[in-house]
């Protein structure tokens, strides 16, 4: 426990208190010596003058050599975290839209500048499977990596699915619990998973793509006929982000809400619980599970991030550095349950090898097979609540 560590705090909430409620705990030779916050006004637990909404207070103190960045702004945490880490300040931050969106700025700023970016919070929660990706598997040929990375639809899921919950109230319940986004459509449009997907993606296969570019469609548009459907078939129906290794070295990434039955790990994920299921050539099938929201469980990560600071650590993106080459690619089939009330959608979106079709006048699907970038082309038509998708038994069998 050698150099100090001089804390700048910026965000105050369900992240950054149940952080200090961490350090607390503990003689860990830190100091949290300011913490940036927005609104002036709102009753704090710490001394006030401990607070400040000026950030350049804590960019400009040379004492501070950590940023500790936990709020819930990602263009103003692009801006601070960028500032800190050249002005030769190290950085951890929980913003996984904001990592996501500016990765391949903030490798390059780390390189030139000399400083340090960590993000394990920003992942899946307490499970560390950044580090993991990062250290353990560096050499593993990994064939796809997918999970449950987002707790506030997992937890909707679980209400709705075990408790018959309506979709409403247990959104709610998981704002008022601190598990939800400021706005909760990241959440449940499966957006919040897609920025953990890209960065997990980062580390596992060395692509660095724009998170516009990967398709997600989360679980707003589940109705009580697809729960019907999937509890009759004895499936639960998870929003599951995928990053999956096929064809000559082409790597394909997407969030869709997925029907699995109880031999997958993630049947019995819930809650706010996240799990992460790595694919490797070697190693074989490893599960990681654990709270992906709150603050205590996501304080843990990002506490362990700042300790790892002392011993100077960097994320060396070995994947990304031995350019393996890999190719982001869309031309790839899922197997899929669809929901629809309009025909014409079955061949807007090209579905063919048709295995089951249902009609009555008040809900009818069907099972098929869809390119992703036919999805992606037609999202707008899988977008309103008469429309629901989800793959179904498809992950491809992959090929050393
Ligand atoms: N909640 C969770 O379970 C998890 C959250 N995260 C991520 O952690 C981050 C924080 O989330 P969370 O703690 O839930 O968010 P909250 O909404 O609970 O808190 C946000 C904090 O940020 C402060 N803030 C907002 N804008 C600024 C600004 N420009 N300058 C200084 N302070 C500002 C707010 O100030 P004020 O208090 O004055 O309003 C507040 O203290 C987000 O990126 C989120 O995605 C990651 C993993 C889990
Ligand atoms: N809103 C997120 C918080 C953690 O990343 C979630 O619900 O998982």
């Amino acid at each position: 426990m050698s150099t100090k560590l001089t804390i700048g705090l910026f965000g105050f909430g369900v992240v950054g208190q149940g952080l200090n409620d961490i350090i607390r705990t503990k003689d860990l030779n830190l100091e949290i010596k300011k913490i940036a916050i927005k609104n002036p006004e709102k009753k704090r637990s710490l001394p006030e003058e401990l607070f400040t909404t000026d950030a350049s207070v804590i960019l400009n103190d040379p004492e501070i050599n950590t940023i500790v960045e936990l709020i819930n702004d990602a263009d103003a945490a692009y801006s601070i975290v960028k500032a800190a880490l050249k002005s030769g300040k190290n950085v951890v931050s929980a913003n996984k839209k904001m990592v996501a969106t500016h990765l391949e700025e903030f490798l390059h700023i780390q390189e030139q500048y000399g400083t340090s970016l960590l993000y394990e919070g920003a992942v899946c929660g307490s499970i560390p499977i950044i580090r993991n990706l990062e250290e353990y598997y560096d050499n593993e040929l990994l064939y796809s990596i997918r999970g449950i990375f987002n707790g506030s639809s997992n937890y909707i899921l679980s209400k709705t699915f075990t408790e018959n919950l309506d979709y409403a109230t247990a959104l709610k319940q998981a704002q008022d619990l601190g598990f939800a986004e400021t706005d909760p459509i990241l959440d449940v449009g499966g957006f919040d998973a897609k920025y953990k997907l890209v960065i997990a993606a980062s580390h596992a296969y060395g692509v660095l793509p724009n998170p516009d570019d990967v398709f997600n469609i989360g679980i707003q548009n589940l109705s009580s006929k697809d729960i019907q459907y999937a509890k009759e078939k004895n499936y639960k129906i998870k929003l599951v982000p995928t990053a999956l290794e096929f064809g000559e070295r082409q790597v394909v990434l997407y969030v869709l809400p997925k029907m699995i039955k109880a031999d997958d790990f993630l049947f019995n994920v819930e809650n706010e619980y996240n799990g992460v299921i790595v694919q490797a050539a070697f190693a074989d099938q490893q599960f990681f599970f654990g709270k992906g929201a709150g603050g205590h469980p996501t304080g843990s990560a990002v506490l362990s991030d700042i300790t790892a600071l002392r011993y100077e650590y960097k994320y060396e993106y070995k994947k990304y550095r031995s350019n393996k080459g890999f190719i982001l690619s869309n031309d790839y089939q899922l197997n899929v349950y669809l929901r629809y009330t309009d025909e014409s959608i079955l061949s807007k979106l090209k579905l063919s090898e048709v295995t089951e079709r249902f009609y009555s006048p008040d809900f009818s699907y069907v099972i098929g097979k869809v390119a992703l970038s036919e999805l992606f082309a037609n999202a707008d038509l899988l977008d309103n609540k008469h429309t629901f998708i989800a793959e179904i038994n498809t992950l491809a069998t992959p090929t050393i």
